[in-house]
Formats: C-alpha cells, sequence, structure tokens
C-alpha cells in the first residue's frame, strides 16, 4: 500500500484505541477479504482492493501504463484544439467585479480548454483525430452525466448536441465551432442511464471506499438545471413495500448499502455509530440545515481548523445519529427544504447554494487479545454543487446576480484547489472559500472523491456543457506534469542503474577473459586443454549471458522493490507511529489492567452498556442541543428582562433612597415631635401638678375661705342681728333724727332770718318763724356737717358710721340712703366704686364682694 492509500484511521477510543490501523486490521480476515473482492467492480473496471487496501494492487500496477498513455494524449488534445483559442469560445459568466469569461474562472498557467483539473481522467480528445484515452486515478474519479431532454426543451425542438462513445467518450457537436469537443472520462452516462445504474458505478465504490476507512466524496457539477439535485438526491419518495422509487438518487442508495454493510461487519463484533450533518455554503455563509427553526446563527457558523484527531470542524453544527437509510433520508428530506432555492430561467427549483451532507461513520472494535478497542473513523461526502451559470443566459438581477457571483467564485477556488493538489503545489488555497475549507480533508490527502459532471443534451445548452467538459478536464495537465517528472526520475534512476551494471558486467567480461587467456595458455600447453579450455570458455559466455541477462532482470525487479520499499517505509514510518502510539497505549493500558485486576471484566460490561447508551445519549445530545439553543435564546429574553428588571430596580432603588432619606427626615421629625411633645406632656404633667397643687390650695383655700364665710356668715348673722337690732335703734332714732332734723333745720332758718334783714320770720313748722328760717329734708352729712363742728352730729350717726367702717364693702344698710350732691360721692358707694375702676374692663374682680353678700 502506498503512503497516500493509507486509510485514515484516526482517533482512539476513550478506553484506548489505536489510532491507526493494525496491521492486523489491513489483513483482513479470508471472510471480509471474500466479501470486499466480491464488491460492485470499480468504475472503470478495477476490483476494489481487499480492506485496507483499497482499489488493490491490480489497478494500481496498471496506473503507470495507462498515466503515460494519458500524458500522450492530453498533449495531443491540447495541441489539437486550434480552433478554440482560450476566451474565444468561452462562455461569459459574472465574476466578482462584473462580467468575467468562462476561461477566466480556469486556474492561470493552464493550456488551451482542453485541459481538466479534475483528477486523472482521460484527456480530452483531439477533435476528429484525438484517440481518446481512458484512464483511472487512485483518489479522483469523473464521470458525466448526459440528462434526457427536458420537456421545455422539447416544446423548444432543441436539437442534441452530445454522443456517447463507447461508454468513456463524449462528443460535444456546437455549431459555433468548426471542429466536435472530444473528451474521454472515467465513464460516461447517456440519457437513458438510469439512478440504479449510476449507484452502481459511482456510489457502490464510495461505500466500499468508506468501509475501508477513507474519507469519500462525491460532487455533483454542472450547469443550472443540468441534473445535479436529480443524480445526487432525486426521488426520495419510497413504495408501501419500502421499496426505492425508480428515480430515487444516490444519497438513499449509498446509505442503504451502508448500512447493510453495517450490519454485515456488525455481525464480526465491529460497532458502529453513522452521525450525520447537512448544511450548505450560501453567498459564502455556512448554515446548519438541520438547525431546529429559530436557531440559525446570524452571520453563518464558523469553520475552524481541529487538532489532528478532529480535522477540520464547524461550530455549532448540528449532528444526528442515523441507524438506518431512513432516517438519513428524513434528516436529507428536513435539510433539503432549508435550502436557498429559486425558480431561475433554466430550472424551475434551482440550487442557489452548495450543499454538503456528511455522515462520520465510526468502527469501534475490541481487539480480543489486547482488550484495546480500536476506533475508526471515515467521513462520506454528498456535495450538491450550485449550478454554474451564464449570467447573461439565465438573465440574473439583483439577490440573484449576487448569488451568481458567489457561485462562481467558490467554483473558481475549488478548481484551483485540486489543481494545486494535482501539481502538487506547496500551497492548497483551502481557505479562499468556504466551500474548499470544509472539504479541506476529503479533497486532499487520502481521501477518494468521484465527480459526476452534470450536461444537458442540447444544443442551446452546448456552451455550458462544453464548459463543464473542459472543466472537469483541466486537471489532466496536472497528472500529466506529475507523470513527467516520474518519468524523468525513472529514467535517471534507470540510467544509473544501467551504469552500475554495465560496470559490473565489464568486470565480470574482463574477468572472464582473463580466465579465459589463462585457460588459452594452459591449453597451448596442451591439446586436450585446449578444447577444454573452449568448452570452458564457452560454459563462460553462456554464464555470461545469463548473469547479463539476469543483471537486467534483477535491475527491473530493483527498480519495482526500491519503488515497494519507499512505500513499505512510508507504510513503516505510518506504522512506526501507530507503534509508539500503540505501545504508550498498552503502557497505559497495562497499568491500567493492573490496577484495574479483577475490575476489567466488568467494566468491560459497563462500557459495552455506555457505548449502547451513547448513541442514546448521543440523539439525546442532540435534543438537548436544541433545547439548549433554545433555552438560551430564553436565557437571552430572560438577560433582556433582567436587563430591563435591573433598571427598573435602579429606579426603585434610588426612589427607595430618597424615600428611605425622607423616611429619615420623618423619623428626625417625629423624634422632634415626640420630644415637643413629651416636653408638651411634661409641661402639661406639671401644668397638671401645679393644677392639682392649685386646686388643693384653691381647695384648702377655699375650705379656709369657706371656714371664714361661716364665721363671717355668723359674724354677719350676728351682726345682721346686731343691725336689726341697731335698724330697731335706728327706726327710733331716725324719727327722734328727723325730728331733730326738723328742728335743726327751723333753728338753721330761725339763724338764717336772724342774720338776714327779712321782717318776716320763717315758715317753722307750718307756720312762719321770724328768722326766716325753713326747714330742708336733706341728709344728715349736710345737716351734720352744717356749722362744721362734731358737736352737731348725732349719736345715731356716729355709731351707723363705726358700722359701716368695719363692714368695709358692705352695701349700705337698709335704712334711707343720702342722696348725692353732685359732684361728691356717697360715702356708702366708694368701697364698690374704687373696686371697678380698679379692675380690667368685663373681668371679674379677684375677690368678688358677692361672697360677702
Ligand atoms: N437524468 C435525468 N433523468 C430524468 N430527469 C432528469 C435527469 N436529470 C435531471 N432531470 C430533471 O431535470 C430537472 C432539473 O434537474 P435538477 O434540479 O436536478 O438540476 P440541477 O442541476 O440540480 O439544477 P440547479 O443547479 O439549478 O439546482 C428536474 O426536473 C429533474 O427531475
Amino acid at each position: 500500500m502506498s503512503a497516500t492509500e493509507q486509510p485514515r484511521l484516526t482517533r482512539a477510543s476513550s478506553r484506548g484505541a489505536t489510532p491507526a490501523a493494525s496491521p492486523r486490521k489491513q489483513s483482513a480476515t479470508p471472510r471480509k477479504a471474500a466479501r470486499q473482492l466480491s464488491a460492485t467492480p470499480g468504475p472503470s473496471g478495477g476490483t476494489p482492493g481487499a480492506r485496507g487496501t483499497p482499489f488493490g494492487s491490480a489497478i494500481r500496477s496498471r496506473i503507470p501504463a495507462t498515466r503515460s498513455r494519458i500524458g500522450a494524449g492530453a498533449r495531443a488534445a491540447c495541441q489539437s484544439e486550434p480552433s478554440s483559442p482560450r476566451g474565444a469560445s468561452s462562455g461569459s459568466l459574472l465574476g466578482e467585479d462584473g462580467p468575467v469569461l468562462l476561461d477566466e474562472l480556469l486556474p492561470p498557467g493552464l493550456p488551451g480548454e482542453g485541459d481538466g483539473f479534475w483528477a486523472a481522467v482521460g484527456a480530452g480528445g483531439g477533435g476528429a483525430s484525438g484517440a481518446p484515452t481512458p484512464s483511472s486515478s487512485d483518489n479522483i474519479r469523473v464521470y458525466v452525466r448526459v440528462r434526457p431532454p427536458s420537456s421545455r426543451e422539447e416544446a423548444n425542438g432543441a436539437q442534441p448536441c452530445l454522443d456517447v462513445l463507447g461508454g468513456q467518450t463524449v462528443v460535444l457537436s456546437d455549431a459555433s465551432r468548426p471542429d466536435p469537443f472530444t473528451a474521454t472520462f472515467d465513464r460516461v452516462f447517456g440519457p437513458e442511464a438510469g439512478q440504479e445504474e449510476l449507484f452502481a458505478a459511482v456510489g457502490a465504490q464510495m461505500v466500499e471506499n468508506c468501509m475501508a476507512g477513507f474519507n469519500s466524496s462525491i460532487f455533483v457539477y454542472g450547469q443550472t438545471g443540468a441534473g445535479k439535485t436529480h443524480t445526487i438526491t432525486g426521488d426520495v419518495a419510497r413504495g408501501e413495500d419500502g421499496a426505492l422509487a425508480e428515480q430515487c438518487g444516490l444519497t438513499l442508495r449509498v446509505f442503504r448499502q451502508l448500512f447493510d454493510r453495517i450490519t454485515d461487519e456488525e455481525r464480526d463484533g465491529v460497532r458502529y455509530t453513522v452521525k450525520c450533518s447537512y448544511c450548505e455554503v450560501y453567498n459564502e455563509e455556512l448554515s446548519d440545515l438541520l438547525a431546529a427553526p429559530g436557531t440559525r446563527a446570524a452571520g453563518g457558523l464558523a469553520i475552524r481548523e481541529g487538532d489532528a484527531h478532529r480535522g477540520v470542524c464547524v461550530e455549532g453544527l448540528t449532528e444526528h445519529v442515523a441507524v438506518n437509510a431512513d432516517d438519513v433520508m428524513a434528516l436529507v428530506q428536513r435539510g433539503s427544504a432549508n435550502r436557498h432555492t429559486a425558480a431561475t430561467r433554466m430550472n424551475e427549483r434551482s440550487s442557489r447554494s452548495h450543499s454538503v451532507f456528511t455522515a462520520v461513520v465510526e468502527a469501534a472494535e475490541a481487539q480480543p487479545d489486547s482488550g484495546v478497542t480500536q476506533v475508526r473513523f471515515a467521513k462520506l461526502n454528498l456535495i450538491d454543487l450550485a449550478g454554474s451559470e451564464r449570467v447573461g443566459k439565465s438573465g440574473a438581477t439583483g439577490e440573484q446576480l449576487t448569488e451568481a457571483k458567489s457561485i462562481n467564485k467558490s467554483l473558481t477556488t475549488l478548481g484551483r484547489v485540486v489543481t494545486a493538489l494535482t501539481e502538487r503545489q506547496q500551497h492548497v488555497p483551502y481557505r479562499d472559500s468556504r466551500l474548499t475549507f470544509l472539504l479541506k480533508e476529503s479533497l486532499g490527502g487520502n481521501s477518494k472523491t468521484s465527480l459526476v459532471a452534470c450536461v444537458s443534451p442540447c444544443e442551446d445548452s452546448a456552451q455550458e456543457s462544453h464548459s463543464t467538459l473542459a472543466v472537469v478536464n483541466q486537471d489532466t495537465v496536472g497528472d500529466l506534469r506529475a507523470l513527467q517528472l516520474e518519468n524523468a526520475r525513472l529514467q535517471r534512476e534507470l540510467a544509473k542503474k544501467e551504469g552500475t551494471v554495465t560496470a559490473e558486467l565489464r568486470a565480470a567480461l574482463s574477468a572472464a577473459q582473463a580466465q579465459a587467456a589463462a585457460a588459452e595458455e594452459r591449453a597451448s600447453t596442451s591439446e586436450g586443454r585446449v578444447a577444454a579450455a573452449e568448452e570452458r570458455h564457452q560454459q563462460l559466455e553462456a554464464a555470461l549471458n545469463e548473469s547479463h541477462s539476469s543483471l537486467q532482470q534483477r535491475n527491473a525487479e530493483l527498480a519495482l522493490v526500491k519503488k515497494e520499499l519507499e512505500e513499505v517505509k512510508a507504510t513503516c514510518a505510518l506504522l512506526q507511529k501507530d507503534r509508539e502510539q500503540l505501545i504508550d497505549h498498552n503502557a497505559a493500558l497495562a497499568e491500567r489492567v493492573d490496577s484495574l485486576g479483577g475490575g476489567l471484566e466488568r467494566a468491560e460490561s459497563a462500557a459495552q452498556r455506555w457505548e449502547a447508551d451513547a448513541a442514546a445519549a448521543q440523539q439525546r445530545c442532540d435534543t438537548a442541543a436544541a433545547g439548549q439553543r433554545a433555552a438560551e435564546e430564553g436565557s437571552r429574553s430572560l438577560q433582556r428582562e433582567v436587563e430591563r428588571l435591573g433598571a427598573d430596580l435602579a429606579r426603585l432603588g434610588t426612589e427607595l433612597q430618597a424615600s428611605r432619606e425622607e423616611l429619615e427626615e420623618s423619623e428626625r421629625s417625629k423624634k422632634a415631635l415626640r420630644r415637643e411633645v413629651e416636653q408638651v406632656l411634661a409641661d402639661l404633667r406639671r401644668q397638671q401638678r401645679e393644677a392639682a397643687d392649685s386646686a388643693e390650695l384653691a381647695a384648702s383655700r377655699e375650705a379656709r375661705l369657706r371656714g371664714e364665710l361661716a364665721e363671717v356668715n355668723e359674724a354677719l348673722s350676728a351682726r345682721s342681728q346686731r343691725l336689726h337690732e341697731l335698724e330697731a335703734t335706728l327706726a327710733t332714732e331716725t324719727v327722734a333724727t328727723a325730728k331733730y332734723r326738723k328742728m335743726v333745720g327751723e333753728i338753721g332758718k330761725l339763724i338764717d332770718w336772724a342774720q338776714s334783714t327779712s321782717p318776716l320770720p320763717p315758715v317753722l313748722g307750718g307756720r312762719t318763724s321770724p328768722a326766716g328760717y325753713h326747714s330742708s329734708l336733706f341728709g344728715g352729712r349736710l345737716s351734720f356737717g352744717v356749722g362744721g363742728g362734731s358737736g352737731l352730729v348725732s349719736p345715731l350717726a356716729e355709731a351707723s358710721n363705726q358700722l359701716r367702717a368695719s363692714l368695709g364693702s358692705l352695701p349700705p344698710s337698709a335704712g334711707p340712703r343720702p342722696k348725692a350732691t353732685p359732684g361728691t360721692v356717697p360715702p356708702s358707694l366708694s368701697p364698690s366704686k374704687r373696686l371697678q375702676v380698679a379692675s380690667p374692663a368685663g373681668r371679674t374682680p379677684v375677690a368678688s364682694p358677692s361672697k360677702f353678700r
């Protein structure tokens, strides 16, 4: 097995797998080998190799011869297309910056359009003179499929322009070029070829490649409406009995066979897991066609270059475990419904994106001798490329124009990548487009690729068909160059070997000649000896000839051995690496086995259960991932809610702070108020105490006053009695006083009369007095005061005045009250008058005289 054919056996299982194929795996059991060898023959007659040696030695051994023929054919093809110089017949496409010619999409530096850059395929034929030469490549095979004319084309009376010759050659007769264009491929399928035929030739081989551990891809390429989706997907409806529809495409057929093979292998104790993903590249954006609705990442998914084991990975791309072909189809149908499609002039439902359906097939096999579980991975990609189109013809504008530019750009990059790979250039521009970066592992290295170029049979699509056939053919030059280099190297090696062999032969010849000379010398001594010498000479000559031819044979064998040695060395290097890893792993395992001891068996059976659970868990994981994404969305909206609540909270916090301050302020005022209230209460209590004291005082004063009043009343009643007595006396005396006054009055009158010059005496007691005196009824004071002598005051008046003085404020006696003289104050009223004058207006005097009444 050559280094490039090393199956891609990658990661070790968690229980200690060997990362690479072990020698045991490569030399399949007779049963498996028989099964593999009996698989569908390769498209160009090759038989799939035994397990671990796909595209077996039969194919490999005939490659050099075939290649040299391809080289010659290709050169002839390139030179025999004078009628189609670059650009002259190219269709106009639209590049990033406007219309570009089709041939500008071809890799630079290549000769004319007869060159192809897809794989080591048959060279483009050189028109009538071109001798089509089929070829095969280990890693890339190119097929052409010519679809039947569509009803639209038939209705338009379109003329056919393609002929298929011998199953490998296609001849395009285009009115726009004088000579027909001829190209040869691994296989050409005519309009009559059905889906099953295509699968048998293309799909079945890919399944075998995948089962042998190679990354395998099928691309469908071609003009829009040429039949790519029909070829890769087709009609996925199933009959009532579960039978496939006649027009069912490659995908369902491939997976049906893959699961049949898995079932077979599982009988031998190998456990398989198939995880599928489905994505599309649309306008250079990668999106998951199986993502739950509403979870598609804006701006597309990111592609990362993972570690050596994981390779390229797409972040966030969902993987779905499939256990049979129906599961796969359900996924394909679900994803296809999410693809970007649009109605174009060429196709009612034209795919506007590149879609990549990937199944990662994982095989885990426990090694009975070591207990190590070997895990192998292989990827199977089914790629439906968006249709290349001539913008002018398709009439694309706006969004469709952008799509067309993006599609054409990524197809150009795909071509450049393939060229770089086949020319073994140091830099391969994988990263120039999403599609090539995504498919990095499936394009280079050990991967096996089949390309199906789809073309329309009708003349109105002749230019597009010509472009398609030219593009898929371009790789011949790369392969030719590689072959030329290889050829030169072999020539140099042969020359070197020939030099060595010639020298050896010359040495042998001269040794033989020396021997012959010696023999001749010896023979000359004797006749008999001469004859013997001659015989010996003939023998030596025969031996020399024999050794010469044996040397030539050895030389040829040496070249083969050397080549094999190189392959073996490369394999050994890989095996050595694997061995070292295995040794490391075994050491770790041995340690683990020691430590696990008797628990190993239990662990093994538990591990088997875990493995069984793993698939279910994976499915749960997928569901959980979808759930998680939904939860993330929920969490994002919660986050927004939280932020909104946060803002509310902040606002409430501010309000709370303000309220707190207000509260503190009100607390302070409350405290002040409380203090005031306490103060008021204290005052009140003090006043109450004072009031109580006052009340007590007042009560005692009242009691005292009451006592005094009682005493006064007593005294009053005594005095009243005395007064009554005195009044009685007064009454008596009043009468006497009246008489006395009358008498005094009359005396006064007499005095006045006596002092006057009046001759007539005053009337006294109703009679005229001689001195003109008269009686007057004026008060006693005047009467008593008249004359100004106290000797005139009666004893009664004096007693009355004394009584009044002792009573102070007593009201005038019930006796007759003297009339006031104007300008004087009656002495009986003066005390009360004084009190009233001293008190404020409207107020009751402090000591009411009422109680003394
Ligand atoms: N080999 C075939 N046999 C019968 N019908 C076919 C065949 N190839 C294509 N068709 C029909 O032609 C039409 C266009 O084919 P399809 O959609 O596969 O084209 P396409 O290359 O995928 O186009 P686009 O790039 O626009 O998506 C479909 O109706 C399909 O059924």
